[in-house]
């Protein structure tokens, strides 16, 4: 592993640069390569195109590569995993756009299939999986690497997906071939269709209480995805049963809060009316993450055409504590949460605002902005929760200052398998404690008299 060459020091932010550690006295030591701040923004600035100033990768990673970025410490625990980690996510990101923009506008929905359970799955869901699967296995070494993900391959392998399967082989390949503007070493030549199957199913570990593993959901909130709306990629690290680190994609949720409220297909209508600005940090999605212990989360524009700088921006949960002044989210779909009990707590706890209705994690994603102060979750009975639609935001959300437990409040255990067991009621995220206490007591009042 290589240190980054020193940048000079009038190139790092003022010392009311709100990110702490990395300030000149610690700067020697960040793997944070800053180039520049930016003075209207005052975020830090990371170049990622050809710059004389550059810095160094990982020894594995691309050495023409100009992708700088995430603020830790080098000797930091974790360090290493997570600068990967955004890296494959940020990858995930773009190929989930590019087979977006395809389904939706151009009709391509030979490549979107129906699971047993009726739920739909999409060459992008397959692809990511491998994708991320095979960058964490180049970075890592695969007897390193443990993944619990959410696809397997039983399908892509029968005789009558050889479209689908060459799809996705196709994607991943051109999704990797272009990783290198992450700083990602793309494979020497490309991946045969046995190494992409293979690099899908090697994500079948089954976690548990100890050791170390990853968790992916390659597309959570597929149903989001293939409707054009919102989607997420999440990508966590478990170790000894506690998530350590979470990394959320978020391809259409960009950092205006307001276009959140662009319900069913709001890409599509928006990108009829106008293609968003893709070099805008305004325009595009965002990438979240955090470590675990921190006290601190962040979120990344989404690269898009030739945009080649990239800034983080420390995220932290929202103020509100007053329910009057609260929105809370909840699922789009009323079959993967109870919309009338939670229009019940909602009224019982004096939240006057419309929920925010939103697929996947970018629920998740919202709390820890602070564009959101409640996110609720009451599956129907017996429904297992898994572990990878919530491990990512989990640790997102309680880094940028904000609780997720149980409708007991206990929080969520992530050491017992694939799913998380021992579940009481639903899932209640907020912002801050006052919120939580009032949701939790309002569930208990009101659980027993409803059919969940
Ligand atoms: N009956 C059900 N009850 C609760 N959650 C469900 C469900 N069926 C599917 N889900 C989960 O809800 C996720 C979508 O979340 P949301 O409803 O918040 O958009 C799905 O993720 P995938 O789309 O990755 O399968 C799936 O894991
Ligand atoms: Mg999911």
């Amino acid at each position: 592993m290589t240190l980054l060459r020193l940048i000079s020091g009038n190139k790092f932010p003022p010392p009311s640069f709100p990110i702490n550690h990395t300030t000149p006295n610690n700067s020697l030591k960040s793997h944070f390569r800053f180039l520049n701040y930016c003075p209207k923004s005052r975020t830090p600035i990371c170049c990622i195109s050809n710059c004389d100033q550059k810095t160094q990768s990982f020894d594995e990673m691309d050495k023409d590569s100009k992708w700088v970025s995430i603020e830790s410490d080098v000797d930091e625990e974790y360090a290493r995993e997570l600068e990967v980690a955004v890296k494959a996510v940020h990858v995930a990101c773009l190929l989930c756009q590019k087979v977006q923009e395809r389904l939706v506008f151009d009709g391509d929905g030979e490549n979107v299939q129906s699971k047993d359970d009726n739920s739909p799955v999409t060459i992008a869901d397959w692809s990511v999986q491998a994708t991320v699967s095979w960058i964490l296995s180049q970075a890592f070494g695969t007897e390193n690497v443990s993944i619990v993900a959410e696809e397997d391959i039983e399908s892509l392998s029968k005789t009558d997906a050889t479209s689908i399967l060459s799809s996705v082989v196709k994607t991943v390949n051109d999704s990797l071939s272009s990783a290198s503007r992450f700083g990602i070493k793309p494979p020497v030549t490309n991946l045969e269709t046995t190494q992409v199957l293979e690099a899908i199913s090697r994500c079948n570990s089954n976690g548990g209480p100890t050791g170390r593993f990853w968790v992916l959901d390659p597309v959570d909130g597929t149903l989001g995805f293939v409707r054009g709306d919102q989607y997420a990629i999440a990508l966590a690290l478990v170790e000894n049963g506690e998530v350590v680190l979470g990394v959320l994609g978020c391809p259409n949720y960009p950092m205006n809060k307001e276009w959140l409220n662009y319900q069913n297909g709001y890409r599509r209508i928006l990108s009829r009316l106008a293609k968003p600005d893709s070099a805008s940090w305004d325009g595009n999605g965002c990438v979240l993450y955090a470590k675990r212990g921190s006290k601190k989360a962040w979120m990344q524009p989404l690269l898009s055409g030739d945009n080649s700088v990239i800034s983080a921006r420390p995220i932290k949960v929202s103020a509100i504590d007053n329910p009057v002044l609260a929105t809370f989210c909840e699922p789009v779909e009323k079959a993967n949460s109870s919309h009338l009990f939670t229009q019940g707590l909602a009224h019982s706890v004096g939240l006057r605002n419309q929920p925010l209705r939103v697929y996947s994690m970018v629920k998740y994603a919202a709390i820890a902005r602070g564009d959101a102060e409640i996110f609720m979750k009451f599956a129907r009975a017996g429904y297992k929760e898994k572990i990878w639609d919530h491990a990512a935001g989990v640790v997102i959300i309680e880094e940028a200052g904000g609780i997720v437990t149980d409708a007991g409040g206990r929080r969520l255990d992530f050491s017992k398998g694939v799913y998380l067991q021992g579940l009481d009621r639903g899932i209640i995220a907020c912002a801050g404690a006052s919120l939580h206490e009032k949701i939790m007591s309002a569930v208990d009042a009101s659980w027993n008299s409803s059919s969940l």
